[in-house]
């Protein structure tokens, strides 16, 4: 089997949202490939919680089967959490069917999601090695259904402030130009982790230096090394750090510099205008670059990956893929 689902982002892009089905109930998800749980609002949380969500009720859902000893809680690096209780049941996403999924239905959400009012939960793309889900660790909806694609891969086409898809199980040629580059990935983390080999700002030259970084379609910005943070706004007149804000702004008159990620030997541009995120008042925007401080690692979230059509290669090698659209 092989199938397109559609996103749609949230205001500012700040998420991607896809309409799954789940024990015949439809929710609005978040695909997120860098966390491993698929979990969903449910009726086992406080009602006040549930307002304005789509929620998964198990009992409504013939084929829901309760996995009464399980749980989970997930934290994000973000500082968002929830935690629940998990069920197998029928999950369809575009055409591809997982018969028996692991869903954890959440009776607790932190309030970074209650706020989110069109978000109904998460489905995690990353590794199955981090599924939160104990004592029995469960596989993501990829894993789950990964043997019966035609092959075992899928695609990220993210648009910037426009509905665009997620494929399983094939490469669709007409949503990029050009090749396709890939980088190895290594999962001991259990993300799609893999090291960009330089960068450039604008027309300026390329600066070949490693950075490790995951490619992770639910964080909203792109972070990077705080010395290539400070090169990009160094180029930016009336650029600052605005620790009031956690972060850097610009003037939202700016023509901002374009961003250049060398992957796979490859340059891969992120549009200057990408990277005006969203308005903090009549004259300051936030940045769509951050400094991946305390993350670890860089994360090409959806400012980067907008720009881009991602293949998430889970063959025995995996690898990621960037073309541009
Ligand atoms: N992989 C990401 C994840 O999807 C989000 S969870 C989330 C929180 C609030 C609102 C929407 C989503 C969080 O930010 C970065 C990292 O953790």
């Amino acid at each position: 089997q092989q199938g397109e689902v559609s996103n749609t982002p949230e205001a500012h892009d700040q998420s991607y949202l896809c309409p799954v089905t789940v024990g015949g109930q439809t929710l609005n998800l978040d695909f997120d490939t860098g966390s491993a749980d698929l979990w969903v609002y449910s009726t086992l949380m406080p009602t006040s919680e549930q307002r304005g969500h789509s929620v998964y009720n198990p009992d409504s859902s013939s084929s829901s089967n309760a996995q009464s000893d399980n749980s989970w809680t997930i934290q994000y690096s973000d500082g968002s959490g929830a935690s629940g209780t998990v069920y197998a049941d029928k999950v369809v996403v575009g055409s591809v069917t997982a018969t028996s999924q692991a869903v954890e239905a959440a009776t607790s959400v932190s309030s970074a999601f209650i706020k989110e009012t069109h978000n109904d939960g998460l489905l995690g793309l990353a590794f199955s090695s981090i599924n939160t889900v104990q004592p029995t660790q469960q596989t993501t909806f990829f894993d789950t259904v990964k043997s019966t694609l035609a092959k075992p891969l899928f695609t990220a086409h993210l648009k910037k402030g426009a509905p665009g898809s997620y494929d399983f199980g094939y490469i669709d040629t007409s949503k990029y130009t050009g090749s396709i580059t890939y980088a190895h990935v290594d999962t001991s983390n259990g993300l799609w982790e893999f090291t960009a080999s330089g960068y450039a700002v604008g027309s300026g030259s390329t600066v070949a230096t490693p950075y490790d970084s995951i490619a992770d379609t639910g964080t909203s910005l792109l972070y990077l090394p705080t010395e290539i943070v400070a090169a990009y706004y160094g180029e930016v007149n009336g650029a600052m750090y605005d620790s009031s804000q956690g972060g850097y702004t610009v003037p939202c008159d700016s023509n901002l510099p374009d961003f250049v990620a060398i992957i796979g030997g490859s340059r891969h541009t992120v549009p200057g205008s990408y990277i005006n995120y969203a308005p903090i008042s009549e004259t300051s925007c936030f940045g769509g670059i951050q400094a991946n401080d305390g993350i670890g690692h860089s994360v090409f979230g959806d400012v980067f990956l907008k720009s881009q059509f991602v293949v998430f290669d889970g063959s025995n090698s995996p690898r990621v893929g960037f073309a541009k659209q």
